[in-house]
C-alpha cells in the first residue's frame, strides 16, 4: 500500500464485450476513508468497473490502481486489500453464520491463531451474535446481507466494495445494513465503494457520488453539490440524474425496488 495514494485511481478504463462498450474512457478517483457511491441504470457499466478493480476482470485499456497498486501487475496484493460483496449470494445456506465467516477467514489467509477471534468480532459487529450458530438458510434477507458483510470484513480490508448491498431488502433491513457500514467505517477508517440504484440512499449515506451512464461518468460530487448545481431546479438526486443522462435510460430506467437479487 503506497502512502498518500487514493484508495482507487482509474485512468482511461475501457472495456467491451464484443460490440457492447461496457466502460468507455472512465476516469475516477475514490479518496481514502470516504463512502463513494457509483450510481447508474442497468447496463451503465458499474459491475464491469467493479470487476476490474477487484481484479476479477483484467482491464482491456487504461490503468486501475488500488492504494497505488496496479491491478494488472499487483493482483494478489490488491486482493489482500479488498473486501468484496458481490450482487450474487455469497453465503452458503447450509452452513451456520459462524462457519460461513470462518470459511472466508481461511480463504483470505487470516492467520490461524486469529481466525476464531476475528470471526467472532465481525459477527458481533454485524449484530449476528445470537444467530451465529444457526444455518444461514434460516436468516432474513437483511441478516444474510449483514453476514456477507461479516465475510468481507473478516480479512480487515482497507477497501470494501459492495455491489447493490441493499437490493431487495425492506426499509428497516436497508437501514440496518447502512448502520453497520457506517459503524465499521468509523471504527476502522476503511474506504467504501458502493453501487446502488437507490438515489435517496446514496444521498443519505455517500460522501460523494458519481453518476454513470453508458460506460461514462456524467457527474461527480457530493450529493448536496450535485443537487445545488441545478440552481434550485432539482428537488433530489433523481432529478440530477435525469438532467445529466437525459430521458434515454436503457431498460426503462431504474430497477424496480422490489426486484429480488439475481443469482449470476
Ligand atoms: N459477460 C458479459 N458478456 C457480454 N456483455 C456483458 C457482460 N457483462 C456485462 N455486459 C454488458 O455490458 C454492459 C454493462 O454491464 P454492467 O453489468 O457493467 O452494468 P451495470 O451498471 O452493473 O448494470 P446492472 O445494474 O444491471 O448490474 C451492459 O450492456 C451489459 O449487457
Amino acid at each position: 500500500m503506497e502512502p498518500d495514494e487514493p484508495a482507487v485511481r482509474i485512468d482511461g478504463l475501457r472495456h467491451r464485450f464484443k460490440e457492447t462498450v461496457a466502460v468507455d474512457a472512465l476516469d475516477l478517483v475514490v479518496r481514502r476513508a470516504e463512502i463513494f457511491g457509483l450510481l447508474g441504470p442497468n447496463g451503465a457499466g458499474k459491475t464491469t468497473t467493479i470487476r476490474v478493480l477487484t481484479t476479477l476482470l483484467p482491464p482491456q485499456a487504461g490503468t486501475v490502481e488500488v492504494f497505488g497498486l496496479d491491478v494488472r501487475r499487483r493482483r494478489m496484493a490488491v486482493r489482500r486489500l479488498i473486501g468484496y460483496v458481490p450482487q450474487a449470494l455469497s453465503a452458503d445456506p447450509a452452513l451456520s453464520g459462524r462457519e460461513n465467516v470462518a470459511l472466508f477467514a481461511r480463504l483470505f489467509d487470516v492467520p490461524r491463531a486469529q481466525r476464531r477471534d476475528r470471526t467472532a468480532e465481525v459477527i458481533d459487529a454485524m449484530g449476528l451474535a445470537d444467530a451465529a450458530d444457526r444455518p444461514a438458510g434460516t436468516y432474513s434477507g437483511g441478516m444474510v446481507r449483514r453476514l456477507e458483510l461479516a465475510q468481507a470484513l473478516v480479512s480487515a480490508p482497507r477497501l470494501l466494495v459492495l455491489d447493490e448491498p441493499t437490493i431487495g431488502l425492506d426499509p428497516v433491513a436497508r437501514a440496518g445494513v447502512w448502520e453497520r457500514i457506517h459503524e465499521t467505517r468509523a471504527r476502522t477508517g476503511m474506504t467504501v465503494l458502493v453501487t446502488t440504484h437507490y438515489m435517496e440512499e446514496a444521498a443519505a449515506n455517500c460522501d460523494r457520488v458519481a453518476l454513470m451512464h453508458r460506460g461514462r461518468i456524467r457527474a461527480l460530487d457530493t450529493p448536496a453539490a450535485l443537487v445545488a448545481s441545478l440552481q434550485g431546479e432539482a428537488a433530489n438526486l433523481d432529478d440530477v440524474f435525469r438532467e445529466y443522462t437525459g430521458d434515454d435510460l436503457d431498460g426503462g430506467g431504474f430497477k424496480d425496488v422490489r426486484v429480488a437479487r439475481r443469482a449470476r
